[in-house]
């Protein structure tokens, strides 16, 4: 502490130091240099004090937190934390969903085993074979994460950050998590995609059934990385199973667990609803912070799911791709986004959210938004996450709005004139994804047309809100950014449906513009 004042009045001093001898050059000369000498010396304890600081910072990151401490004097005791999502959760939407509430993040899924293999070729001054190892690994860059612009896992606008791997080898995983340590709060290991592609790999939650792995992935980084490791898993049949297996995780070094209340077999359509009396067993039987994972819709759910579970903070991924202002106005009394009085200052425990402007914008400004974000980063942000972002902030509308779907869909913007054109700013007419940007304006025009439509009918938003009758969820005026819920499923496994079934992915991506995003939709979410 006293490093860093020191330093900071030092640091000071030499702004006033070559302040005073300019001044002393220009109209004192011969005072110039006894001052010169004094300040000189001065100024060379300001060098020792650097050192001095520079060490002391290094002490510090060599203290490596654990637990409540890591949580609190890390992470800022976040509550409200947004899940990692394959070409989801990629910058851009980081720096939007912050602006609107959200304090933890994680970064899509990383491939340990692919990470490792880039990298290393990499090293290799061999230029063919870096071109082969990237066009290998195309998809895999998607998700991936871009040290080189200095954006990702900057301390300026994206922490705190947890970066998420997939992997079964204990060895290639801590060299993928070393590489990136320095970039982040904290490492986690997806012990929970349901999907095929982890059955194959051998990783998600298909590690459930290898204790004895999972252990020794989870052990390695806890002993051998300087951040913390934490866990995200999906709940067992059993309560008693469920809460074993978290403790196992806990043994072998997790500082936070993530539990999703849904089975390993409760994917796609029988996603169905998540348990959160297992969560709570769950956090009852451990004393590492622990976030619950399922069924976060509405605001109104956040505070539910925190008595329900007692946990320490709740996840969301779908709820809040749909609505980035899901949590919205929940840490501070002044909200940044809207900087509007926000009428609950702590999440309401109400049944029912209040629909205002800052839980439920127009969706067309947050796409808006979200397009300036892409346009101003120097890291690329992928046209398949642009596109569907873009489809599902403004869902609410695109059923209706035909036109604009079928040009959202067809839309078709060239991936190297978008890295080279990126930076320019939304307003530029030769940016490549400009349809987009038209495709959002003229929905920002419709939009407020009908918002100014639905005053005038002298009926309040409220008055505006109809249930669904599959769902029994309330369906918000189509302007408002809102969850969207498919009717589908009842979480119950039928056995045609569990874990063996496969994904159907069709081979034609033609057609409806919707029906395309429901299966791009499906083949990006490797993890849901
Ligand atoms: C588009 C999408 C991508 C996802 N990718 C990941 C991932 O990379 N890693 C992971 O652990 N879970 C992933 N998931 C699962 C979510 O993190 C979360 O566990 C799940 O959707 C349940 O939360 P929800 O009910 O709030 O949607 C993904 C989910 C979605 C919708």
């Amino acid at each position: 502490m006293v490093f860093w004042i020191a330093s900071g009045v030092l640091n000071t001093w030499t702004f006033e130091y070559n302040s005073v001898l300019f001044v002393l050059r220009t109209f004192r000369p011969s005072l110039n240099n006894r001052a010169h000498t004094t300040l000189s010396s001065l100024n060379r304890f300001r060098s020792l004090f650097t050192l001095f600081q520079g060490m002391a910072a290094a002490s510090e990151t060599r203290k490596k937190l654990a637990g409540y401490e890591f949580y609190r004097e890390v992470l800022g005791s976040p509550k409200y934390v947004v899940a990692p999502m394959v070409d989801q959760s990629e910058l851009a939407w980081r720096r939007l969903s912050r602006r609107y509430g959200a304090q933890l993040i994680y970064t899509p899924m990383i491939n340990a085993k692919a990470r490792q293999m880039t990298v290393s070729r990499r090293a290799n001054t061999d230029f063919l074979s870096q071109m082969w190892t990237e066009q290998k690994h195309q998809s895999y860059r998607v998700g991936a994460f871009d040290i080189a612009s200095g954006e990702e896992g900057s301390l300026e606008g994206d922490r705190p950050l947890i970066i998420q791997f997939c992997g079964n080898d204990p060895e290639k995983l801590l060299k993928a998590a070393k590489d990136l340590e320095g970039h982040c709060d904290a490492v986690d290991i997806n012990l929970g995609c349901p999907q095929d592609i982890a059955k194959k790999g051998k990783y998600g939650a298909f590690l459930m059934d290898d204790w004895d792995l999972v252990y020794r992935l989870i052990n390695i980084l806890h002993e051998n990385l300087s951040i913390p490791v934490t866990a995200k898993f999906r709940v067992f049949p059993t309560v008693e199973k469920t809460v074993e297996y978290a403790k196992m995780l806990e043994r072998a070094g997790a500082q936070i667990l993530t539990c999703h209340g849904r089975l390993r077999e409760q994917r796609g359509q029988n996603a169905g609803l998540a348990d959160w009396s297992k969560i709570r067993a769950v956090k009852e039987a451990v004393s590492v912070p622990v976030f619950a994972n399922g069924n976060i819709l509405f605001q109104s759910d956040i505070q539910r799911c925190l008595e329900e579970t007692g946990c320490d903070g709740v996840m969301s991924a779908e709820g809040q791709l749909y609505n980035v202002a899901l949590f919205n106005g929940l840490v501070s009394a002044v909200s940044p986004a809207t900087e509007e009085t926000p009428s609950t200052s702590s999440a309401s425990s109400s049944s029912i959210t209040p629909i205002t402007p800052l839980t439920h914008p127009n969706h067309a400004d947050l796409a808006l938004e979200y397009l300036e974000i892409a346009h101003s980063l120097r890291t690329r942000t992928a046209i398949s996450a642009i596109k569907g972002h873009l489809f599902k902030i403004m869902r609410p509308a695109l059923s209706r709005e035909t036109d604009l779907r079928e040009r959202l869909g067809r839309a078709k913007v060239d991936q190297k004139a978008w890295e080279r054109g990126r930076g320019r700013g939304i307003a530029d007419e030769d940016s490549p994804i400009r349809e987009y940007v038209s495709v959002c304006r003229e929905m920002k025009v419709r939009m407020d047309k009908a918002r100014k439509e639905g005053s005038l009918s002298g009926k309040t938003l409220e008055e505006l809100v109809e249930v669904d009758e599959k769902t029994g969820l309330r369906v918000l005026p189509h302007w408002l950014a809102q969850p969207y819920v498919r009717g589908v499923g009842n979480g119950k496994v039928k056995e045609k449906d569990a874990v063996d079934q496969p994904v159907v992915i069709p081979a034609k991506r033609s057609g409806d513009p919707e029906t395309v995003l429901e299966d791009v939709g499906k083949r990006v979410k490797l993890c849901a």
